[in-house]
């Protein structure tokens, strides 16, 4: 008969089995130990010594088991942080991560391969970057008329951001109190999602465009739910899960909207620091011949890569994003870029399969991933940010005005992650706009 633990075993993929680990919050004041996957963790920006790395200061190295010793002997009993102990790291593993390529970037900078067709790019973001992009995510890209997470639900004011700065009590109400019920779609869903809205469907890559315009002039627009109370502009920014770049997705209906003829101008310092990353890998490093996806077009996009679509995802420490694959785009090789800033995060890469074990790597604040080919095919999710990891460089200073205070304030328990996309292959001519 198997025991109990393969019973439970059996039911998850290795996906979700690694998810389950890093999510894990059943023991309070311990976090999940990196210990259980140090042979495979990718760590590319942790400082020399664990003395100035937050990760290991914070605790995330901390023993998996401590002796219980009693008077039969010694046991093994799970590690738990307590009183006095909060010293007891544990000395920090060195990582073997001796699979891992390095590429010379264009620009001197090293890139490593991390996956296939996937390169993380340690601390490609200097300081000054990451506090100007800190500030143009919540200043800039939660300006009207991009799309973010609340604004089905609530009357936001067009200056949700500066109003968090200056006057975090102001009161918003639910749109289903303020917009006429004749005005208002009817709505199922009673709330709103606690995390993004994630549903399989076919890749829209292979449906193809006339597909995704057919299929969305069904949709009529999610509808305000109507459980929803007033709240105040602090509450309002902290549940904040995305901001939405450019061409706009639907997160229902997992497509874009093709309906306008151009998309939400895409911020053009963004645009540039995605060209010029992409426009230094040298990609026949990356897709060697032979490689499935040899044949996927990188030979161009040194120089026409230009994201016309992006995500900003706004992650609380106590938020997760599940497994999934990000395949909306009509090219499902272009490169995605992905930056992180504030506290650091596991990410989990997987391959095309959940049964595959993913590698899980910290994503640390400054660090570029660059998803691309068959890497864009790669199950990949987000379990955990790892609390208490904040850089020294989002500290307060007197110098910052007062938006940058607010933004360093929203940081200090978050993490913001830019994921721009390019939806449109150049040269793209689209049937019903011809
Ligand atoms: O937060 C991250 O690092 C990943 C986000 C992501 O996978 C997405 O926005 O599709
Ligand atoms: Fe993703």
């Amino acid at each position: 008969m198997p025991s109990v633990p393969d019973v439970i075993t059996n039911q998850y993929t290795a996906f979700r089995l690694a998810e389950k680990h890093f999510k894990n919050r059943a023991v309070k004041n311990k976090f999940p130990s990196l210990r259980k996957y140090q042979d495979s963790l990718v760590d590319l920006s942790r400082p020399d010594r664990q003395e100035d790395d937050e990760v290991w200061k914070a605790g995330w190295w901390s023993p998996d088991h401590e002796p219980n010793m009693t008077s039969s002997g010694t046991s093994w009993k799970p590690w738990k942080m307590g009183k006095g102990k909060e010293k007891e790291q544990g000395v920090r593993p060195d990582l073997p991560m001796s699979d891992l390529e390095a590429i010379q970037l264009e620009d001197g900078r090293e890139g490593w391969i991390v996956a296939p067709g996937c390169i993380l790019i340690p601390n490609y973001l200097s300081i000054d970057d990451q506090l100007e992009f800190l500030h143009s995510s919540l200043t800039e890209y939660t300006l009207p008329p991009n799309p973010l997470s609340l604004s089905t639900h609530y009357d936001l004011p067009h200056n949700l951001f500066e109003l968090y700065s200056r006057d975090p009590d102001h009161i918003v109400q639910p749109k289903h109190l303020t917009t006429p019920a004749s005005q208002r779609q009817s709505n199922d869903a009673t709330d709103i999602p606690k995390s993004r809205t994630l549903i399989e469907t076919e890749p829209a890559s292979v449906i193809g465009y006339d597909e995704i315009v057919a299929r969305n002039k069904t949709w009529t627009g999610d509808a305000p739910s109507e459980k929803l109370k007033e709240k105040t502009v602090g509450q309002l920014v902290t549940e904040m899960r995305w901001a939405n770049l450019g061409w706009v997705y639907q997160w229902s209906t997992k497509s874009y909207d093709f309906s306008r003829d151009e998309p939400i101008p895409f911020p053009p310092r963004l645009a540039e620091l995605c060209h010029q990353v992409v426009s230094s890998v040298p990609w026949h490093r990356v897709f060697a011949p032979g490689d499935e996806s040899y044949s996927c077009g990188w030979e161009n996009w040194v120089k026409d890569y230009a994201p016309d679509t992006g995500i900003v995802n706004f992650y609380q420490v106590k938020d997760t994003l599940m497994g999934h694959v990000d395949r909306s785009e009509l090219d499902p090789a272009r490169p995605l870029v992905s930056l992180s800033i504030g506290h650091s995060a596991i990410l989990l890469l997987g391959t095309a399969s959940r049964h595959d074990p993913p590698r899980p790597i910290i994503l640390r604040s400054g660090d570029c991933l660059i998803m691309s080919g068959r890497g864009r095919q790669a199950y990949h999710g987000v379990p955990r940010i790892l609390e208490d990891t904040l850089p020294a460089h989002f500290d307060s200073q007197d110098t910052d005005d007062d938006t940058m205070r607010a933004a360093k304030k929203f940081i200090s328990s978050a993490r913001i992650n830019i994921n721009a996309r390019q939806v449109f292959p150049p040269g793209f001519v689209r049937p019903d706009k011809a």
